[in-house]
């Protein structure tokens, strides 16, 4: 049916949720045909003339992004906004000398330990603005065999009457906190784009935005950016408590963070506390919440397509993980037979609140955000202020924006999914990890068994 079409098919049919995984090598085309799209695909002259574009990352190699965009538009300007200090940002530029048309923005990161994780592509076209919002750097490991999250906005018109901050914002207030984002860099080099946003009409945008910006971030500011923006949105749009309250909570990410000596330094108290919320309420959730944690075993990446090296992507250090063995026992294993992605190691991050039957949803993010107080925020002074280690951006699909109902039907199994339905990146129940997985750490030795090309894991 969708196998053979234009990348600009593959985009109308799964409107209005307009969330897709990157395609990926070596599984059946089967999967890799709706709600897929490759990095070339976004960029395809099938979805826009493009003009100049944008991209928000981490990790780039140049010469093989300028080759994802077609030959017509290679030499379109093209800004590429980092966080790399020193060395990295030499090494960026200096990949970037014979490309004329590319300019850079380097993030400021005032925070210690903190990194510019945000990945968003602004493609302005000759009839409009589109907006990106995933979880994949610009390299060519991240878009071949791994599991990754993509937003892809409408394109959005430009606005007869001229530049505003709020003509042409959505119900969810997408172009208010998109400028409000990247305001927070306060660069220079992003001024035009700024002006190009508040040139548009964002009115068709479906989503709320839930950014992180480093900083310490207080009084009404404590609830524009991290975990405490997600819980300003669920208290606004979230569930009712008589629905949700006993719903699970599900995290999905790719690496995690220092989170205490026990769950209640951060994980189970303020951190669920944001994404248990439902409307009304942001008190400590009244029933307990289950909090199921999707993270992947050794034995997931050592039988993954790229095989051990796939856990490169992984940074989970054995230094974090032995000072919480707490935390492990949340942990289930990365499982999307229904995506046809059980061996394709997820660098995607999910949080969702999914019903009991496992059947419904009633509410998903898809961000850049991994499990990590730097991510999200940690709140000091009592409560009085969010303090966020580095740049983030996920989007958070609210069903009454979207759909007919108060919740997502929802399913991984992308073969059977209706029109309405939310395609999910992987099987539900989750599946918890048996007595003897491990959660993969990147920097320790696996060497009892060999990976799917033979080899062991010796990191030095
Ligand atoms: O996607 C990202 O933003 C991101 C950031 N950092 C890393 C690291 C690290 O920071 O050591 C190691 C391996 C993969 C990543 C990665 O994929």
């Amino acid at each position: 049916s969708l196998t053979s079409k234009e990348p600009i098919d593959i985009f109308t049919h799964a409107q209005p949720l307009s969330f897709f995984l990157t395609k990926v090598h070596g599984i059946s085309s089967d999967y890799n045909g709706a709600y897929t799209m490759s990095l070339r695909d976004i960029l395809s002259e099938s979805m826009g003339n493009l003009q100049e574009s944008c991209q928000f990352n981490y990790m780039f190699e140049i010469p093989w992004l300028i080759q994802q965009y077609p030959t017509s538009f290679r030499q379109k300007p093209l800004l590429c906004v980092h966080g790399f200090q020193g060395g990295q940002k030499a090494g960026l530029e200096a990949d970037a000398r014979k490309f004329t048309n590319i300019k850079f923005c380097q993030a400021k990161l005032e925070m210690p330990y903190g990194t510019h994780h945000t990945k968003m592509m602004f493609l302005m076209y000759d009839n409009g603005l589109r907006v990106v919002i995933h979880t994949a750097n610009l390299i060519e490991r991240d878009w071949h065999q791994k599991t990754q999250g993509i937003w892809i906005s409408p394109v959005f018109p430009k606005l007869k009457s001229g530049p505003s901050p709020t003509q042409g914002d959505s119900p969810t207030h997408f172009k208010r906190d998109l400028l409000q984002y990247v305001a927070a860099y306060k660069a220079y080099q992003l001024k035009d784009w700024q002006d190009h946003i508040s040139r548009h009409d964002l009115s068709s945008a479906n989503v709320f935005i839930v950014g992180s910006v480093p900083g310490r971030h207080m009084a009404e500011k404590k609830h524009w950016f991290g975990h405490m923006k997600l819980r300003k949105l669920l208290n606004e749009n979230g569930p009712v408590k008589e629905q949700a309250s006993k719903w699970p909570v599900i995290g999905q990410f790719s690496s995690i963070g220092s989170l205490g000596a026990s769950k209640e330094n951060w994980l189970s108290v303020e951190f669920l506390q944001s994404l248990a919320t439902v409307k009304g309420t942001s008190s400590v959730p009244l029933a307990p919440v289950e909090f199921k944690l999707i993270f992947p075993t050794v034995d997931n990446v050592r039988t993954s397509l790229e095989g051990y090296p796939a856990g490169g992507s992984i940074p989970y250090s054995i230094n974090v993980a032995k000072k919480q063995p707490w935390l492990h026992s949340y942990f289930h294993q990365w499982k999307s037979e229904g995506r046809g992605r059980n061996r394709a190691m997820p660098h995607i991050k999910t949080y969702c609140r999914p019903s009991p039957t496992w059947g419904e949803a009633a509410w998903f993010l898809v961000t850049s955000s991994n499990l990590s107080k730097a991510a999200w925020g940690a709140l000091e002074k009592k409560g009085s202020q969010l303090m966020i280690r580095s740049y983030e951006i996920g989007v958070l699909f609210i069903p009454k924006y979207l759909v007919e109902n108060a919740v997502f039907k929802c399913s991984s199994k992308v073969k059977e999914a209706g029109q309405k339905t939310f395609v999910l990146p992987y099987d539900l129940p989750p599946r918890a990890y048996t007595k003897s997985d491990k959660p993969w750490i990147w920097d320790i030795a696996h060497k009892e068994l060999p990976d799917s090309n033979g080899n062991m894991w010796c990191p030095s």
